[in-house]
């Protein structure tokens, strides 16, 4: 197995160092119940590297945000460790709390108060006083290019400068880990891709470790030097994104059928094509992965059509972590639902 490529839960991390010192978060085991049958969490094992930018990619429901509020001490888990900087984050959870920043979906941002104040109240919270305070909040205001409009009410800023402010609160103590959480969902792409890469220089930079959640597997393919798909409370597969993609040799034929087959009528049907490696079927979609996707095209559309399956449409693409996360969970990746398949 490829080290940077790993299945959750066999006590491997995937990281390549092997000591705790070199480990900014370490999370073992850690499972949250809601009620008497709500897994939120069922089990999570994972490690991030200090400086790294770690994501955590997974559907509605699959317990990204339950994830986060463990670790950033707002809730309790049921059971497992989370250890920060070597901090022990549920026994010890007020010195664990000064080595973090936590930007929450929702915005902190007040917005009948000016960029600046907010920083100045969120500095206070923290216990920053006097010039020290006022200094940190205009090199932020500066780093987040948000000096110009410091004196204005926030409820002013773009959507994308008031998530530049969010991010902002939450490194106004130094903290070295900046927990975010779904932090560009609602932006244009524009400021999404401009917030992409703020975060990436606060990484590599600045030395900030980040963890974030998304819904958008671009954002994690971009932007995350490892990510981690979540599923049912779980880490499924964790890697790079190359080293994900790159799991997945060849190409990736799918083919939409008008009619919905199941996966063992498709396995069936085409079991006599040599070099399809998977046949996984989400609903109306057939996807086969091939070394040769343009030379067994051809041999898949017959079979198809002697079987009386009528095709409306026919791609080959590379894989895309679209194609890693269909081949871990057995159902596509979708930002408002899961879909359960037969695998
Ligand atoms: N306070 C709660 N009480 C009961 N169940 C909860 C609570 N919070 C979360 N859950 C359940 O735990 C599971 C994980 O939820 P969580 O919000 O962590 O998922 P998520 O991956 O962050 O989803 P989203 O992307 O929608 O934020 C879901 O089934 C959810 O309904």
């Amino acid at each position: 197995m490829n080290n940077m490529i790993d299945p959750e839960n066999k006590g491997v991390d995937g990281v390549t160092c092997t000591t705790d010192e070199d480990l900014a978060i370490k999370v073992r085991t850690l499972t949250k119940k809601y009620g008497k049958d709500v897994f939120a969490l069922n089990g999570l094992n994972f490690s991030v590297q200090k400086g790294e930018i770690y994501g955590f990619l997974g559907p509605n429901g699959a317990g990204k945000s339950t994830a986060v509020k463990v670790m950033t001490t707002l809730s309790c888990p049921s059971q497992g460790e989370v250890q920060l900087y070597n901090v022990d984050a549920i026994h010890y959870p007020e010195e664990a709390r000064k080595l973090f920043g936590y930007v929450a979906q929702q915005s902190a941002v007040d917005g009948e108060s000016t960029g600046r104040e907010n920083l100045m109240l969120q500095g206070r919270l923290y216990g920053l006083r006097g010039s020290i305070l006022s200094e940190r909040v205009v090199q932020l205001l500066e780093r987040f290019d948000l000096m110009d409009a410091a004196d204005r009410l926030s409820k002013t800023y773009s959507g994308g400068m008031q998530r530049k402010l969010d991010l902002a609160m939450g490194l106004i103590h130094h903290p070295k880990i900046l927990f975010l959480d779904e932090p560009t969902t609602g932006l244009d792409p524009e400021a999404r891709a401009s917030l992409w890469d703020t975060i990436h220089h606060l990484s590599k930079e600045d030395g900030l470790t980040v963890l974030l959640t998304t819904h958008y597997l671009e954002e994690a393919d971009q932007l995350c030097d490892r990510l981690a798909i979540i599923d049912k409370g779980k880490v499924i597969v964790q890697g790079t994104p190359e080293a994900l993609k790159g799991e997945m040799h060849g190409d990736v034929v799918h083919i939409e059928t008008m009619e919905a087959i199941s996966e063992f009528q498709a396995k069936d049907m085409l079991q006599g094509i040599s070099d399809l490696h998977e046949i996984i079927v989400d609903g109306l979609s057939v996807y086969v992965r091939t070394h040769q996707g343009a030379e067994q095209l051809p041999a898949l559309m017959s079979i198809l059509k002697a079987e009386n399956i009528k095709v409306r449409a026919a791609t080959i693409s590379r894989p895309s972590l679209d194609d890693v996360y269909l081949r871990y969970t057995g159902h596509v990746f979708t930002e408002t639902e899961e879909r359960e398949v037969s695998r």
